[in-house]
């Protein structure tokens, strides 16, 4: 017997565990200095710029910033999947030990393993000349002990948990016969396979149409609950944070601008940028509001001008905006925003409850 649930089917949402946020136990996680730069021809990109968060045992944290923000960099930094001439530098201490300075030789045996994780794009994670079922199989047995009949059970149970009809038939197949959605489905399988207690997921349902989406959420999290999995969960889509997160970690211009749990962001954003994000968002039922995209677009990660990156979007801005990048300082119990004027926010036109946004 695994600790993976069976299929979650129709269920309500498992509810999130505020209780484990205020958890005296070390972080599983506790990324300090994180640093990514790329050269580019155009000179060097600083990709991510000293990003600092803790991610306790059993957490649920969403990324979320717009397109080019650094989510995907940071996630790969922290399993060091940048190879040179990238540089990463910092602190990732996982479960006690830097990943970022450890051999090569443990740090295989942990990703995959303790850490997997799940890309955007199934075609990076899949190997095209090994059936769908051989990779499973792979990490059952090299992460799960698992062989021979027990593990082809698994195997199967894992794609029919992924919502993929006929699962033991389909085993059989190679990725190119999977469509899209039905790669993504078989990657997050494989990822799930070894019961990892970390789970880096890189907007791992946005190809996926809405109940599959809903299915494969509700999985991850009972997952979660289950298996005291902690998950980092990189997306664009506040829906799916409001839906599924804890914690909510804002990027922008290659920084965490706020964090706050998931109910504090909804309720009342400090952070210029936050307070954008949530404006616009359709909202529904009664609170449906007008649209208000975030005039401009992002800042150039090649020639950041000085002070606050958002400053030049900013409907707030002032003088007071434009010196020295604003630090990531706590602004209240659990908050952390980079927002010279956090306190001066107006509150949303309408508010926007969690719920309203899941919706
Ligand atoms: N291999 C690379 N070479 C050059 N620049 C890169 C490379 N990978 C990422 N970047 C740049 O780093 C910055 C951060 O990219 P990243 O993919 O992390 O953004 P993101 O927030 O994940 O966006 P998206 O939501 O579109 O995936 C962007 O400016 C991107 O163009």
């Amino acid at each position: 017997m695994t600790g993976l649930p069976a299929n979650s089917g129709g269920a309500a949402l498992p509810q999130a565990a505020p209780e484990r946020l205020g958890s005296s136990d070390a972080p599983l996680l506790h990324v300090r200095d994180l640093n990514v730069r790329i050269p580019t021809p155009a000179g060097e990109l600083h990709a991510v710029r000293g990003v600092n968060f803790d991610l306790n045992n059993g957490e649920v944290l969403g990324l979320v910033g717009e397109s080019g923000s650094g989510k995907s960099v940071t996630l790969r930094a922290l399993l060091r999947l940048h190879r040179a001439p990238v540089k990463m530098s910092g602190e990732v201490s996982y479960a006690g030990e830097n990943l970022l300075t450890m051999p090569e030789s443990r740090l295989r045996s942990v990703r995959g393993g303790q850490v997997s994780m799940i890309f955007q794009e199934p075609m990076t994670a899949l190997n095209p000349v090994l059936t769908v079922g051989d990779q499973i199989l792979e990490n059952l047995s090299e992460h799960r002990g698992l062989r021979g009949r027990a593990a082809q059970e698994r195997a199967a149970e894992l794609l029919d948990l992924m919502g993929i009809p006929s699962p033991k038939a389909r085993l059989a197949d190679y990725p190119h016969q999977f469509s899209g959605g039905m790669r993504q489905r078989a990657m997050i399988a494989i990822a799930l396979a070894s019961e990892p207690r970390l789970l880096l997921a890189d907007e791992p349902t946005t190809a996926l149409d809405v109940t599959i989406q809903d299915q494969i959420l509700r999985l991850l999290l009972k997952l979660r609950s289950e298996l005291n999995m902690s998950i980092i969960l990189v997306t664009h889509d506040l829906g799916v944070i409001a839906q599924t997160c804890d914690r909510v970690a804002v990027m922008y211009g290659g920084r965490l601008v706020e964090t706050a749990t998931v109910h504090d962001l909804f309720r009342r954003p400090l952070h210029a940028y936050s307070l954008g994000l949530l404006q616009s968002l359709p909202g529904a039922g009664q609170h449906r509001r007008p649209l208000q995209p975030i005039p401009g677009g992002p800042p150039n990660l090649l020639s950041l001008p000085p002070g606050c990156p958002f400053a030049p979007r900013c409907a707030f801005v002032t003088e007071a905006c434009l010196g020295a990048e604003p630090p990531l300082v706590e602004v209240a119990p659990g908050r952390q925003s980079a927002c010279v004027h956090f306190d001066r926010l107006p509150p949303l036109a309408q508010a926007a409850s969690v719920e309203e946004v899941a919706l």
